[in-house]
């Protein structure tokens, strides 16, 4: 029997944004969501046929190509078709008017920075209170002439036509980038499109989503069948666990496997939090011997995470089979906490980002296990998830908690991976985290870390010579960990730290700061 399960889209009004492959087009989906209306991003190729859901606007994002080359990307023309008011930006402008008139054509120079808008038509509600504020541009191609049926809204000293409207429909072209915080009133211009003109409602609230998600896992799971998930403790996989939990309860069997390589009091804290504070029905594998067995003179960072990776799938099986689901039946479902960054990267009109390190999650169990996924928070960004997750009352410690790599410590003990290795790195790393936390800085900081280097330096201790290791902290801030910058710490407290580590970690005699920027480096060492 298969039943339906509505889309989120089909539930909330939506917005469209379809993409030409700009590197804002998805800061357009995270500015409308941050006014509560629920939007989503399809490839600029979408077949409008093929949706099942009817948006209530479209954006056209900007992109990187010339409307006018051959092999350009170009829209479905059944987007007029659905009445729905249309926004094109940028390249989405430009398309406009390739398709009303083909007037687009190369500038003499290129436009990038800051420009003045002079909104000439006061009456368009796409500009109420938007007027002489700065908006970033960032094109080379421009309009060479007004496309048939379209007006001048806006002007600015480089570009004649910074805004244009169709004079009876409502479809709108800017040059400029809204979406970017470089335009003082982007946020504003969007929501005029989405709230005023689309008539958007503004419900998108994680409190709605969280029972709408409850009653679609209810819907997809039935009445019997039964789900595992694998848990790190992180928020991601924590979050996703505890709506499952509420929606089907004791049928939902999460499984949290400790490889050896976590960090201080990691698997004791997580096993109280997600049993007794959240009430999941969570079993604690301790596989550690396995993974540290099975990492012994392993070097190479590529070949440490392939090991973790696949060990981490044959414990999780070997589990999972272990669980004997009280309807009699097999289990049927895997949950995954697939966020809606992973969605965009797979779907993007670009193709996915070159991989610079293999990434795992358990993706490569789905293959032969042959289970229905379940993912609760593929339409979300991780803020949405951290606003689910304080609704859903998870302690503020686990729902703001930094992101931890699956691998673990075993990428932060540069080297062999020895338990004796571990232990320096866990305990530094326990010391640097206590007194970020105390000096109340965690929240500012996205990323924070201690790694162990495989070198040896001396020091001096007690009038003795040693000759230890060293230890590098690694602090960062970013808002999508593709690019980081280094946290700048007062020096005491950087001082702080490296006495406390070198004193009280055996192994350590040297501490070292990180202020290198992702690029060029990345934000493991490994
Ligand atoms: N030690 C572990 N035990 C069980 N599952 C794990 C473990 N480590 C990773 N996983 C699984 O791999 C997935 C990906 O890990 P990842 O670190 O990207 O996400 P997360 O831990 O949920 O959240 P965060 O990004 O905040 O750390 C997790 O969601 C979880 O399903
Ligand atoms: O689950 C994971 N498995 C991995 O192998 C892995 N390597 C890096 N990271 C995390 O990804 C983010 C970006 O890190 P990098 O700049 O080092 O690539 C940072 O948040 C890193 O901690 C990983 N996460
Ligand atoms: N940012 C954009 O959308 C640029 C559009 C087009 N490639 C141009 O250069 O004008
Ligand atoms: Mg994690």
């Amino acid at each position: 029997m298969s039943v339906t399960v509505e889309e989120v889209s089909a539930v909330f009004d939506t917005i469209l944004v379809l993409d030409f492959g700009s590197q804002y087009s998805h800061l357009i989906t995270r500015r409308l969501r941050e006014f509560n209306v629920y939007t989503e991003m399809l490839p600029c190729t979408q077949k409008i046929s093929e949706l099942s859901w009817k948006p209530k606007g479209i954006i056209l994002s900007g992109g990187p190509y010339s409307v006018y080359e051959e092999g350009s990307p170009h829209v479905d023309h059944a987007i007029f078709d659905l009445g729905v008011p249309i926004l094109g930006i940028c390249y989405g402008m430009q398309e406009l008017a390739w398709i009303n008139g083909k007037g687009v054509a190369r500038g003499e120079k290129r436009e990038y920075g800051p420009a003045t808008l002079d909104v000439q038509d006061q009456s368009c509600p796409l500009f109420k209170d938007v007027d002489h504020s700065q908006v970033w541009m960032s094109h080379g191609d421009k309009l060479s002439a007004l496309p048939t049926g379209f007006t001048t809204v806006a002007t600015s000293d480089n570009s004649p036509f910074a805004a244009i409207a169709h004079k009876t429909e409502k479809i709108y072209g800017i040059q400029f980038h809204p979406e970017v915080t470089h335009t003082a009133k982007g946020n504003l211009l969007l929501r005029n499109f989405a709230v005023d003109i689309c008539k958007a409602n503004q419900n998108w609230t994680m409190a709605n989503f969280i029972d709408t998600e409850i009653s679609r896992i209810r819907t997809l799971v039935g009445p019997t069948a039964e789900v595992i998930g694998a848990v790190s403790g992180g928020v991601d996989s924590t979050v996703a666990a505890k709506l499952l939990s509420i929606a089907i309860g004791e049928r939902f069997h999460a499984i949290y496997v400790d490889n050896g390589v976590m960090r201080k009091n990691e698997t004791e804290t997580v096993h109280k939090t997600l049993t007794e504070g959240l009430g999941i029905n969570l079993t604690v594998v301790d596989a550690s011997e396995e993974f540290l067995g099975k990492l012994k003179g392993v070097t190479d960072p590529e070949k440490k995470r392939k090991i973790i990776g696949n060990t981490f799938i044959e414990v999780f099986e070997r589990q999972a089979a272990l669980i004997q689901p009280k309807s009699g039946e097999e289990i049927e479902f895997l949950l995954q906490g697939t966020l809606y960054p992973d969605v965009i990267e797979s779907i993007s009109f670009k193709g996915p980002s070159h991989t610079i390190k293999t990434h795992h999650n358990v993706g490569g169990l789905l293959d032969d296990m042959k289970l229905k996924l379940i993912e609760p928070l593929r339409e979300l960004f991780k803020d949405e998830v951290r606003a689910l997750g304080e609704i859903m009352e998870i302690p503020h410690d686990l729902v703001w908690r930094h992101p931890f790599p699956g691998p673990g410590l075993a990428i932060r003990v540069l080297g062999e991976v020895t338990p004796a290795q571990v232990k320096i790195a866990r305990e530094a790393d326990f010391i640097f985290i206590e007194e970020i936390k105390k000096a109340g800085l965690y929240r500012e900081i996205s990323q924070a870390f201690a790694a162990l280097l495989p070198v040896k330096s001396v020091g001096v201790m007690g009038d003795q010579r040693t000759y230890e290791q060293v230890i590098a902290l690694r602090a960062i801030e970013t808002t999508d960990f593709m690019t980081a910058d280094w946290f700048v710490f007062e020096a005491s407290f950087l001082k702080r730290v490296a006495s406390r580590i070198v004193n009280e970690v055996d192994g350590v005699a040297r501490v070292t700061y990180d202020i290198t920027s992702k690029p060029p480096a990345t934000v493991e060492w490994e």
